[in-house]
């Protein structure tokens, strides 16, 4: 596969979807075609399986019914959307991806990250991003911004409890430190355009 592979990962409203789409524009400028995508959804299947995952009662999923739902998704996801791009060349910019399901239904959620993983490898063929930012901003900060922009409510996954927010905050944490090579921390606290140049500048070594 000769494309890249690139995801954004973090908490709910550290500004993923603002960074993805000033990404896209950056890199589209450059000559280079992008696909910007997200999980779950993406393709036709797993934008079905979002709707079973974001909708309906708190206890609809336990952690492990989730963490299968993610990875049906995801399968359906890099098979039809993701693999075909990078095949042809393009740049994917992914809201999220496997990195969620271990910090989410891992971290969150209790389940190991060997039985994630192991679901990685059987539905997604073992595809890993090629860089993954991690995009930081303090607590309140992130509580402003969902204030702001959820006026009518957060959907299922967005109402979970501090303290699952807080384990799975720490879980990105440990990810990244653990495998510095493809992770870069990004401090998301400042302004839009001064946090989309600090992530082109960690992409110079595939620009020049
Ligand atoms: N650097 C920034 N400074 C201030 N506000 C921002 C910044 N980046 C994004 N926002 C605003 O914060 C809100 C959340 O941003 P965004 O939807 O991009 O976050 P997200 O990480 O994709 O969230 P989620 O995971 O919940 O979908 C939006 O209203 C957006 O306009
Ligand atoms: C991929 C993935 C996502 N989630 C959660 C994280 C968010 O709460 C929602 C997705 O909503 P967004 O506004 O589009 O970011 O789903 C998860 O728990 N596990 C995953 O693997």
């Amino acid at each position: 596969m000769t494309g890249r592979f690139i995801t954004l990962e973090g908490g709910e409203g550290v500004g993923k979807s603002t960074q993805i789409r000033a990404l896209a524009d950056e890199l589209t400028v450059r000559g280079i075609e992008v696909v910007v995508t997200r999980e779950p959804g993406g393709s036709e299947g797993a934008e079905a399986i979002r709707e079973l995952l974001l909708h309906g009662d708190d206890d609809r999923w336990d952690a492990r019914g989730e963490a299968l739902l993610f990875a049906a998704a995801r399968a359906d996801h890099v098979a039809r959307t993701i693999r075909p791009a990078l095949e042809r060349g393009a740049w994917v910019l992914c809201d999220r991806f496997v990195d969620s399901t271990r910090a989410y239904q891992g971290g969150g959620g209790g389940v190991t990250d060997a039985d994630i993983l192991a679901l990685h490898r059987f539905g997604s063929q073992n595809l890993w991003p090629d860089r993954t930012f991690l995009l930081r901003v303090s607590p309140a900060e992130a509580a402003r911004r969902l204030a702001a922009r959820d006026i009518e409510g957060s959907d299922r996954m967005g109402s979970k409890p501090d303290e699952y927010q807080a384990r799975l905050a720490a879980r990105f944490d440990e990810m990244a430190a653990a495998e510095p090579l493809r992770w870069r921390v990004i401090d998301a606290g400042a302004a839009a355009p001064v946090v989309t140049a600090t992530i082109v500048a960690e992409l110079q070594d595939w620009l020049s």
